[in-house]
């Protein structure tokens, strides 16, 4: 289960092998984490605060922060570090790059593959949502703009979502545009955000939001000038680390388990789902023509 289910203490210490190296030359009290994994592309830089105990994750995997097989396995292993530190309470997640906070699955990773490939693929978006909803710390977005798919997933998994208030900024689960279809535990994720009706109408149309229409609907909590999206979610995150640690996080625990117990009783059945899904020849072709338009567009 997600860390939810455990409180720090136990959480389990391999994370915390030789792998892991802490710098404290540079920005004066910061630390820079970098994993030293040979996998590692470090398409995400975390730098933990260690006075304020919040840890910034920049996703800066180029050009738009697609979310591929290498970029999930490293953002869940990132995650997970700060989850057993225990000097880190809070996580603001944004994006390096000014305009995109993540497109999403990286759709070449869904396309053309082997079946080994697509589930192994389709378990890391598993692990990364298991991670990120079912954190123990704070987790708030900065999303610094556009976030369709996957990359609204991620900022639907925080507890507070800030958007940068640009009406270019669109945020929404827009899968069945592309000719696919956001899974439960998608759906779920979004439903507790904004309700079912929402979620009905948004999933079926493919829905993006601009950023005024998605604060309007709820799915973003708070809309600020781009500039200030970094430093209003430190103000926020303040807020939120006022509340006594146990308290929050078992309100916490209590609000997500059953969404995310519903995925774990079925993760393997999941995948099989996903791999019978993507390998359909009308879903590669969906997908193929979906690709060749977004790449075709300038
Ligand atoms: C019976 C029921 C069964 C149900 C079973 C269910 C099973 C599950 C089914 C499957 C579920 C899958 C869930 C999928 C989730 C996803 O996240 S899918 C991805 C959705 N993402 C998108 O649609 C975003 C597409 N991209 C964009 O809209 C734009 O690129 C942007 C993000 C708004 C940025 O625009 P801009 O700055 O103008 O950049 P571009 O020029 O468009 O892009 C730059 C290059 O990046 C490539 N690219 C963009 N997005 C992606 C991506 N998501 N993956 C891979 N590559 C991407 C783009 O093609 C450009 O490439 P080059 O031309 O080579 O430079």
């Amino acid at each position: 289960m997600a860390a939810l289910a455990v409180l720090r203490s136990s959480a389990p210490a391999r994370l915390l092998s030789g792998s892991f190296s802490v710098h404290r030359g540079g920005l004066a009290s910061w630390q820079h984490y970098q994993s030293r994994r040979p996998f590692s592309n470090n398409k995400i830089l975390v730098e933990l605060n260690e006075s304020t105990g919040v840890a910034v994750m920049k996703m800066k995997s180029p050009p738009v922060n697609s979310l591929s097989l290498d970029f999930l396995t490293e953002f869940s292993i990132s995650l997970e570090k700060l989850e057993i530190d225990r000097g880190c309470r809070g996580l603001i997640l944004t994006s390096a790059f000014p305009k995109i906070f993540s497109a999403g699955l990286d759709i070449t990773e869904m396309c053309g593959k082997s079946a080994e490939h697509y589930a192994a693929f389709w378990k890391a978006v598993q692990e990364m949502w298991l991670k990120l909803y079912g954190s123990n710390m704070v987790t708030i977005a900065a999303v610094n703009g556009s976030s369709p798919a996957g990359g609204c997933l991620m900022a639907m998994c925080c507890d507070y979502r800030i958007m940068a208030d640009n009406p270019k900024f669109a945020i929404g689960l827009n899968e069945t545009q592309l000719g696919i279809v956001a899974p439960f535990w998608f759906k779920d994720t979004m439903i507790n955000i904004v309700g079912n009706r929402v979620t009905e109408q948004s999933l079926q149309l493919g829905q993006m939001y601009s950023a005024p229409e998605a604060h309007k609907i709820g799915l973003v909590d708070l809309l600020v000038p781009e500039d200030k999206v970094q430093s209003t979610a430190a103000a926020v995150m303040t807020q939120w680390l006022s509340i006594p640690d146990h308290a929050r996080q078992l309100t916490k625990s209590m609000m997500r388990k059953p969404t995310i117990d519903r995925l774990v009783k079925q993760q393997e059945a999941d995948i099989n789902n996903f791999v019978s899904f993507i390998t359909r020849d009308s879903i590669q072709k969906s997908l193929q023509v979906y690709l060749d338009r977004l790449k075709q567009k300038k």
